[in-house]
């Protein structure tokens, strides 16, 4: 984030953002401002929206109304590869692996594939992956899917990382040893989104919160804005 005083350049921008499901509209006209090279926290219940307002930036269901911006471009109808190429980049879940292969070879692959076969900053960052090259990704726990997930966006190179439930089915040493990579991600100059049922971790990494009800923007702000009423809102 800039110093005090000055605002920080938007990443992305949403506006009256109207998206959904066959005939359920689920974000009822979202509008949202991410800061770039930080990290912004989507916090909400079940059901909120939050995985949607993902799905939305990443291309991978289409806005019914309303406008997406990406740095100074418009982005609302570009195809789903060409928001890739832009680096903006979602790791859904520990699925988004390929489970028959090794985890060296999932790394090669997206490594390959952005230009630079070197595969040792996600063996830096995750340490764990290292003693593991040879093992296929399909037989690893779930919490080391999720790091093989997430080491193979860092090799991407995102601009934009968007994570949605980091911490869902980890121990929280696990979990926390991701925030805090996540947090160096940011430090790096990612833009970096974290759906999340509300943990005081994800908080005290943000820099910005959303907070989602029922498809709507319930809460804007820094984390030391929020009241009592919108954690609730959030799940705390
Ligand atoms: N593929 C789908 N088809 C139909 N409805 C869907 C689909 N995915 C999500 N929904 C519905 O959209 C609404 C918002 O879901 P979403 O997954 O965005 O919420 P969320 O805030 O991420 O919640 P959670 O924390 O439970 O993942 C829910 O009512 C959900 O049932």
């Amino acid at each position: 984030m800039p110093a005090d005083g000055e605002l920080p350049a938007v990443e992305l921008r949403l506006e009256n953002a109207r998206a959904g499901y066959r005939t359920i509209e689920v974000l009822h006209g979202i509008t949202m401002a991410i800061p770039s090279g930080a990290v912004t926290a989507l916090l909400g219940a079940n059901g909120a929206g939050k995985s949607t307002t993902l799905r939305v930036i990443a291309g991978l269901i289409p806005l019914r109304s309303g406008t997406l911006s990406w740095r100074d471009e418009q982005i609302t109808k570009m195809t789903t590869v060409n928001r890739a190429r832009r680096g903006l980049m979602l790791v859904p879940d520990e699925r988004a692996v390929f489970a028959t292969l090794s985890v060296r070879d999932n790394l090669q692959i997206i490594a390959e594939a952005s230009g630079n076969p070197d595969i040792s900053p996600a063996l830096d960052a995750f340490p764990r992956l290292r003693e593991r090259l040879g093992q296929r990704a399909g037989s690893m726990s779930g919490g080391e899917r999720r790091m093989l997930a997430l080491a193979r966006a860092l090799l991407a190179r995102p601009s934009v990382l968007m994570v949605d439930e980091l911490s869902l089915g980890l121990s929280p040493k696990v979990a926390s040893e991701l925030f805090a990579w996540l947090g160096t991600v940011a430090d790096a100059g990612t833009t970096v989104i974290l759906a999340d049922q509300y943990t005081e971790e994800a908080l005290a990494l943000a820099d910005m919160v959303y907070v989602l009800h029922r498809g709507e923007v319930t809460f804007a702000g820094t984390p030391a804005e929020l009241g009592a009423s919108e954690l609730l809102a959030a799940g705390a």
